[in-house]
């Protein structure tokens, strides 16, 4: 399996980590810590040498309640720092929901479009397609500020999957390549602790769907309720699940925390690498 993104064929034969450069002063873990240009540049370059496969460049957080930012903001945030990650070898995502900043940025270069709305802006679908960009469609419901109201599912498993079926059909019908999509659960998105617990349970079945799957569990809110971990302690328990995630098929797993999680995966892939046969 690979995903088709602008520049790379990015090769899914094993899992492959997702570094969050998060430019917002507010971000749920990371909030302010690298919220100016010179700072989320380095932190680009510090996540590429801890072996990130692909950056993911966000200027609006979408934490539960988060406030809204508009387009020429988010813009402004991330525009310089897109322009500098694109230089660093590896494919550079940018995590917006605006059709407006998805344009902008497809026209600095960037290599995938992460949207948490699985582009149902009104013209979302036509900002990305004929772009060559790869996309990621995430299920949420609502908006951060208002999500966690519509946290209300009869069959979680069964209606994410519905919903992440359905967006990439659209996606399809808007000519978007099928090897350019790719979904994700949208854990911590419009659904309580409960109901990412049985989306994770039941997270085989998304994967089953035929596209990659990107999986974003680091640092969130339902390791802590697990743990009792406040966000900064919660780096054994992002690993946990990413090692969890990628046994229930996920291919690629978004992280804060690049170093760790490539050595997690490093041990990983050595035992998988150690099967010579099915008796073994
Ligand atoms: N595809 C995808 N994109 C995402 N973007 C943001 C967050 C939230 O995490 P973070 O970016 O660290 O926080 P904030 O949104 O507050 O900036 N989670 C996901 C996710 O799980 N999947």
């Amino acid at each position: 399996m690979h995903w088709q993104t602008r520049r790379f064929r990015v090769d899914l034969s094993r899992p492959r980590v997702m570094g969050i450069v998060n430019v917002t002063p507010d971000s749920f873990s990371d909030g302010g810590s690298h919220d100016d240009t010179r700072t989320a540049i380095a932190h680009c370059e510090r996540l590429v040498a801890e072996g990130a496969d692909i950056l993911d460049i966000g200027g609006e957080s979408t934490r539960p309640g988060a406030p809204r930012v508009d387009a020429d903001m988010e813009w402004e945030r991330i525009a310089d720092v897109l322009t500098a990650a694109l230089q660093l070898g590896v494919p550079v995502s940018v995590d917006t929901c605006k059709p407006e900043v998805m344009r902008r940025a497809l026209d600095a270069g960037a290599d995938i479009i992460n949207d948490v709305q699985a582009l149902q802006k009104p013209g979302a679908l036509a900002a990305v397609a004929g772009s060559g960009a790869g996309v990621c469609l995430m299920h949420m419901r609502g908006e951060p500020a208002s999500m966690m109201d519509l946290a209300v599912y009869g069959d979680v498993v069964a209606e994410v999957g519905a919903f992440l079926a359905q967006r990439a059909q659209a996606a399809l019908d808007s000519g978007i390549p099928a090897d350019a999509i790719a979904l994700d659960p949208g854990y911590g998105f419009a659904k309580t602790a409960e109901h990412n617990l049985r989306l994770f349970a039941g997270q085989q079945r998304l994967a089953d769907l035929g596209y990659p799957l990107l999986v974003g569990w680091s640092r969130k809110r339902t390791l802590g309720e697990i743990t009792g971990r406040p966000v900064e302690q919660r780096l054994p328990a992002s690993i946990a699940a990413a090692l969890r995630a990628v046994s229930a098929g996920a291919n690629v797993i978004r992280v804060h925390d690049v170093a760790a999680t490539v050595d997690a995966l490093k041990v990983w892939a050595a035992v998988d690498a150690a099967k010579i046969g099915p008796t073994e």
